[in-house]
């Protein structure tokens, strides 16, 4: 035989009841011999209890007890409720008249959803031609005389069930009342909270079911909560100590009570959607055979007792006493922890226990605050348990670093010596993130990247462009999703927490607001927003100084801006102090040498002790371009220097490349992964550009760029034979030069020989002395500063 058991969704008015009379029906015509056990329909428990209270309070509830008969009549209107319905009228008017009522009462209100529910079940399933029978658990279940929370009498409801199931020979459907059962002396009573599931439990056991089948609105059980996990995947298998563990930390579908029946007996309970007949749904069994972490589950009405004192140390019976206090007053501890100083300790109590928890415990401990022994006894209620249910401490390591990484620090932990449970308690405003963080780190289905994008530019388009156009590939193959919730640029800011598409720079055309920072965080905070990195692709001077409030608030930081790098000493170092503070980490290789592997290459060998004793090179993809071009080709010097703007070679204002800035902030930023503690005007730079453009407005300089043909022209002119012009950067660690120029070398010498807007650099050290180790490649370009750009977020995803 097999129990079916529905609740009260699968039996609500339209689909609902329809498709649950379908697939008892069919199951009746397939497998023959089965019990259906029945939720009252839709919220009708709760409606009743609703009208009850309205009742105790002398209020009118005249119009919902219309609205109920209406909404319970409505699928067959042939049935008969006036037994039911009259019960409710009456019992309502006495408690109205009374103002008050009792648990007694209050069993009598509530089983009427589920009688009204099994009635109609049964007489449709008549009108389909099934044999069924309607069956009154009242008459089979015997329990104590615990109104609301009874305990059934195991010898005697067994008895009457098996008896009761005797008198039918198989080809008759029971359909069943869920949650209720009578005392001895034959008044009603509820077998308390998800009592039809324990009503199904009893039944299989008594009855030794086959396979007890839970139908509900929802596929079966989740790794994590599916409304606050997007990623959350469903469980196959579990065993009944897992499924125990998930009961005991909030899985609603589950309950401690409704397992005991069937580990008894070792009767598989199988969850399954009504709506979906497609999905095999979640078998709880005695042992399954896959291992490791199972699910995420969630406690978020709770509070945290903490009792502390200097005097507690080694003194005897001081748990005892707070343990005998909150179970006298019925208060229930979910979580204990207490360190070996035994100075504190931490409880996990109901929040609706909370101010109870608190009062009693003060007056036990009354004494004990006079003496300084206690000294506080506090709560915390903005709190929530995560519990990590198959979590082996061993590798317990990775969520708890992943939490640390997102500035979510748990309040207190604890796990179980048997059994694998590890559990969190957090701050009620960190849930959402924490429990995405935990479930992508354990579940590794996909590791969510958040990205904010500064500056839509050249280089920060040509990147939107590259993660739109790689993102499904990476998720693919690193299991990465790399999602874009900000672009900014200097006005306007384009937000979406799911995520940019390929229309991003349409959605962006449409931002028409002024933005701040501030909104951008609190927008990533809103929503949870987990792994966060900002991306620096502007040029500004002053967005640097957002850095390091993006660092307080969670986000790591990629950069191709150079400014970060090459301002003041103190700045950097202080960026540094908050990176470490925050453990956040700054990549920035798009800063010398565009896509090229440089710094890594630096600071490897400068953290390996590797004396590096000078670089020297081409820093500048730009100048490069534009004195490769102009040594080699008969055109004016003003047309190669508009060929590499167009190319996307110089920066933003061109004059940063030609004044020999640029290049001394490469240089700079160079010196400074040596440690050297040089400022920008340590360096002899030679200007390119005549006195007249370097004061005047952009837009002038543009008009006046011929300016430079004649001094270039000139210098041209005047090389020796076979000899190119080249803009060098040149740092000695050991004379200490630090300088950036413009030289004349032979066209067949390496830096001669350069082509298009190539960089090199050479990096002479005490290993590669004679023969340097040269980089050389594209120094400048938006599509290569991108890809170096989507390097470092790469390269931070694997740290996050
Ligand atoms: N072009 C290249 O080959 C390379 C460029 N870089 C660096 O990349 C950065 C970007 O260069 P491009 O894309 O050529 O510049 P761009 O001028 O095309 O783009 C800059 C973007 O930044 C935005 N912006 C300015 N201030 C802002 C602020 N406070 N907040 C948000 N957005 C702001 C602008 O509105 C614009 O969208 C520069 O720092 C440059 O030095 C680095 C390596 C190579
Ligand atoms: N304008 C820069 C771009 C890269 O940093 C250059 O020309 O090298």
């Amino acid at each position: 035989m097999k129990i079916l058991k529905f609740g009260g969704k699968s039996l609500a008015n339209g689909k609902g009841i329809k498709t649950a009379i379908q697939i008892i029906k069919d199951k009746a015509q397939q497998e023959g011999n089965i019990a259906v056990v029945l939720s009252a329909r839709g919220n009708a428990t709760d409606e009743l209890l609703e009208m009850l209270e309205k009742a105790a309070r002398k209020e009118t509830y005249h119009e919902q007890l219309t609205a109920f008969k209406a909404y319970q009549s409505q699928t067959d209107r042939s049935l008969d409720f006036s037994e039911e319905f009259t019960t409710l009228e009456n019992l309502f008017q006495g408690v109205s008249l009374l103002g008050d009522y009792s648990e007694k009462i209050k069993d009598q209100v509530a089983s009427q959803g589920e009688i009204i529910s099994a009635k109609l079940v049964t007489n449709l399933l008549k009108k389909e031609g099934v044999n069924a029978h309607y069956t009154d658990t009242r008459k089979l279940i015997k329990t104590d005389d615990v109104f609301g929370n009874a305990r059934p009498l195991d010898v005697i409801s067994r008895r009457n069930v098996i008896n009761h199931f005797k008198s039918y020979n198989g080809t008759t459907v029971n359909i069943v009342t869920g949650f209720i059962g009578s005392n001895q002396n034959n008044e009603t009573t509820t077998l308390g909270r998800n009592g039809s599931n324990y009503t199904a439990a009893l039944l299989a056991n008594f009855l030794d079911a086959e396979e007890l089948q839970n139908y509900t609105h929802v596929d079966g059980i989740f790794t994590a909560n599916p409304d606050l996990v997007a990623d959350a995947r469903k469980i196959a298998e579990l065993s009944f100590n897992e499924a125990n563990e998930l009961a005991t930390f909030g899985a609603h579908i589950l309950h401690a009570k409704t397992i005991v029946p069937l580990i008894e007996k070792n009767i598989p309970l199988r969850i399954l959607n009504t709506f979906n007949s497609s999905d095999n749904g979640t078998v709880i069994t005695q042992k399954t055979n896959t291992k490791g972490i199972k699910s995420i589950s969630v406690l978020d009405t709770v509070a945290l007792i903490n009792l502390e004192g200097r005097g507690l140390l080694g003194r005897v019976g001081v748990d005892a006493r707070i343990f005998r206090t909150l179970g006298e007053n019925e208060i229930n501890v979910s979580i204990i922890s207490q360190g070996s100083s035994e100075r504190g300790i931490g409880l996990v109590i109901d929040a609706d226990k909370a101010s109870k928890a608190i009062v009693s415990l003060e007056k036990e401990f009354e004494n004990d605050f006079y003496t300084k022994d206690v000294n506080k006894i506090s709560v915390i209620d903005d709190v929530a348990v995560i519990s990590i249910v198959g979590q082996d401490l061993s590798e317990f390591h990775k969520p708890y670093n992943a939490l640390i990484k997102n500035q979510i620090v748990p309040i207190l932990f604890n796990n179980t010596v048997s059994g694998k449970n590890v559990s969190l308690v957090v701050k009620k405003s960190q849930l959402h993130k924490a429990i995405n963080v935990i479930h992508g780190q354990i579940f590794g289905i996909s590791k969510k990247i958040n990205i904010a994008v500064f500056g839509k530019g050249l280089v920060g388009g040509t990147l939107l462009d590259q993660i739109v156009h790689s993102k499904t590939a990476i998720l693919d193959k690193n299991n990465i999703k790399l999602n874009v919730f900000a672009i900014a640029d200097s006005q306007h800011v384009y937000l979406d927490k799911n995520g940019i598409a390929d229309d991003w720079k349409f959605e962006f055309q449409q931002q028409k607001t002024a933005y701040t920072l501030q909104q951008i965080i609190d927008y990533a905070k809103a929503h949870h927003l987990e792994n966060l990195i900002a991306v620096d692709t502007t040029a500004s001077k002053d967005f640097i100084h957002d850095y390091i409030s993006l660092v307080k608030n969670g986000f790591d930081l990629v950069s191709a801006n150079k400014i970060a790098n090459t301002v003041e000493y103190s700045f950097y170092q202080e960026l540094r102090t908050q990176l470490q503070k925050y453990q956040k980490n700054y990549l920035y290789e798009t800063n010398v040498g565009a896509g090229l592997p440089l710094i890594d290459t630096i600071k490897l060998l400068h953290k390996s002790g590797e004396k590096i004793k000078k670089i020297r090179g081409v820093f500048s993809g730009s100048l490069s371009y534009l004195f490769n071009t102009y040594s080699v080709e008969d055109i004016p010097f003003s047309m190669v220097l508009k060929q590499a703007e167009e190319k996307g070679f110089t920066e933003p204002d061109a004059r940063e490349d030609l004044s020999g800035n640029d290049v001394a902030r490469k240089l700079l930023i160079l010196a400074r992964e040596l440690d050297l503690k040089h400022e920008l005007s340590d360096i002899t730079i030679q200007n390119l550009l005549p006195a007249h453009l370097q004061a005047i407005n952009l837009q002038l300089f543009k008009k006046s760029i011929t300016d430079l043909d004649q001094t270039y022209t000139l210098i041209k002119a005047n090389q020796k034979e076979h000899h190119v012009l080249r803009y060098v950067g040149d740092l000695s660690t050991e004379t200490g030069i630090l300088e950036v120029k413009l030289i004349s070398v032979p066209s067949n010498s390496a830096l001669g020989q350069i082509k298009g807007s190539d960089s090199i650099f050479e990096i002479y050290t005490e290993a590669y002395a004679a023969q340097p180790l040269v980089i050389q490649g594209a120094g400048a370009g938006a599509a290569v500063t991108a890809r170096g750009v989507f390097g470092d977020i790469l390269r931070l995803t694997e740290k996050l």
